[in-house]
C-alpha cells in the first residue's frame, strides 16, 4: 500500500467494471460517486437511478460537462436503469431515507432496511448472476449482512464501503504525533461505528513502523470513536460528500487491479469469526470478495470477533423485525 492511499494497486486496470448502476444517484454520495466514475473514466457506462428524476437529469448534464473540462468523456452517463434483462458489473447502493444523525449510525437501521427491502428486486435484477453489490448506505455492515439474509445474491458478491475509518485513523495519529496524515499508513477493521478495531500494529510513518505508548493509543482510540458524534453535533445536514466518493473510486480501482483494501465483506471464509459482515483487508478475485487477514494480536482478534457478533446480532434482529411488518 502506498502512503497516500489505503489501497494497494495490483497492476494495470482491468476492463472491470464495464457497467455500473448507482441507486440513489441524486443524493450527495451517489452523485459524487457518479462524478468520480465519469471524470476518472472508471467504467464504460454508468446508469443513474433515484426517486428524484429532475435532480438526476441535472447531475447528468453537469457531470457530462465536467467530463469535457477534465478531458475524459469515455464514460457514458445514462439516466434510468439499463434495459430489462441487462445486468451490470457493479451495483452501487447509495439510496437512503432522510438521516438526522445523532451520534450512532445504527439509528438509521430500520428506515434504511425498509428501503433496502423496497429496492431488493431492483438490486437483484441489476446484479444478475455475476454482478457485485457495493453498499454505501448506513449502517453499512448491518445492512450488508441484512442484504445477504434477504436476497439470493452470493455473500461474497456483496461489499460495504468502510475505507473512511482508516482515513480517520490516519488523521488522528497525525494529530497525536504531529505528522502529516498522508505520511501515515494504518488500518481500521471491524464495524463502521463504535465496534471499529484500529490495528496499531499496522501503523507506519513514511513506511517506518510507528510504536505508540498506551496513553497515545487511548487518546487516538477516543478520537476515532468520537468522530461520528462530533460530526453529528455540527448538524451539517450532509454526510461526508468529499471523502466518500473519492474513497469509493479508490476501492473500485483497487478491485479492478487486484489490490488489497479494507472493505466490509462476508466473514464466512474466516473460521475465527462468526458469519456476518465486518471490515477486513480484501482482494477482489474471480468476481468474489476474498478476505486476506494479516496476523493479528489476541486483542485485535477479540475486538474483531466482538464487532462481528454485534453486527450479526443487529442484522438478525432487524431482519426478523422487518419480516414481521407488512411491506
Ligand atoms: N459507508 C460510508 O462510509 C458512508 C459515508 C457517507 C455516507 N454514507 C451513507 O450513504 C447514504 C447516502 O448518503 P447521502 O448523504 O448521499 O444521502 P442523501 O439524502 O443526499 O441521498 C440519498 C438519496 O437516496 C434517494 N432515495 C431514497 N429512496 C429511494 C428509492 N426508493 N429509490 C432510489 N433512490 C432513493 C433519495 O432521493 C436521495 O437522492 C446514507 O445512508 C449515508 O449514511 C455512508
Amino acid at each position: 500500500m502506498t502512503k497516500n492511499d489505503l489501497t494497494s494497486s495490483g497492476g494495470s486496470r482491468s476492463a472491470w467494471p464495464s457497467t455500473v448502476a448507482v441507486i440513489g444517484a441524486a443524493g450527495l454520495i451517489g452523485s459524487g460517486v457518479v462524478e468520480r466514475l465519469a471524470v476518472e473514466g472508471l467504467a464504460d457506462t454508468v446508469y443513474l437511478t433515484d426517486l428524484r428524476d429532475n435532480i438526476l437529469q441535472a447531475h447528468a448534464i453537469d457531470i457530462a460537462e465536467a467530463q469535457i473540462l477534465a478531458g475524459s468523456t469515455h464514460t457514458q452517463l445514462v439516466v434510468g436503469p439499463p434495459p430489462p434483462g441487462l445486468p451490470v458489473d457493479l451495483v452501487i447502493v447509495a439510496a437512503s431515507a432522510p438521516e438526522t444523525p445523532d451520534g450512532d449510525r445504527r439509528d438509521f437501521l430500520l428506515a434504511n432496511l425498509r428501503l433496502l427491502r423496497i429496492l431488493l428486486p431492483d438490486i437483484e435484477r441489476l446484479a444478475g448472476d455475476h454482478g457485485v453489490v457495493m453498499l454505501l448506505s448506513n449502517p453499512v455492515d448491518v445492512l450488508s449482512d441484512a442484504l445477504h439474509r434477504m436476497s439470493c445474491i452470493a455473500p461474497d458478491r456483496i461489499v460495504g464501503y468502510s475505507l473512511n475509518d482508516s482515513i480517520r485513523f490516519r488523521a488522528a495519529v497525525g494529530r497525536e504525533i504531529g505528522a502529516r496524515p498522508e505520511h501515515v499508513s494504518g488500518l481500521v477493521l471491524g464495524e463502521h461505528g463504535d465496534g471499529q478495531v484500529p490495528l496499531y500494529s499496522t501503523l507506519a510513518v513514511n513506511s517506518v513502523p510507528l510504536v505508540l505508548s498506551s496513553d497515545q493509543r487511548d487518546r487516538i482510540t477516543a478520537d476515532i470513536t468520537g468522530w461520528f458524534s462530533r460530526w453529528s453535533a455540527l448538524k451539517p445536514g450532509r454526510s461526508s460528500g468529499w471523502t466518500t466518493p473519492l474513497g469509493v473510486a479508490q476501492i473500485i480501482k483497487s478491485m479492478a487491479s487486484g489490490g488489497v483494501h479494507p472493505a466490509t465483506i462476508w466473514t464466512g471464509a474466516l473460521p475465527e469469526l462468526p458469519d456476518t459482515f465486518v471490515s477486513v483487508p480484501t482482494v477482489f478475485r474471480d468476481g468474489r470478495l476474498v478476505p486476506v487477514l494479516p496476523t493479528l494480536s489476541e486483542q485485535e482478534i477479540t475486538g474483531l470477533a466482538q464487532a462481528a457478533r454485534s453486527v450479526g446480532t443487529a442484522a438478525a434482529e432487524a431482519v426478523e423485525a422487518l419480516q414481521a411488518t407488512p411491506k
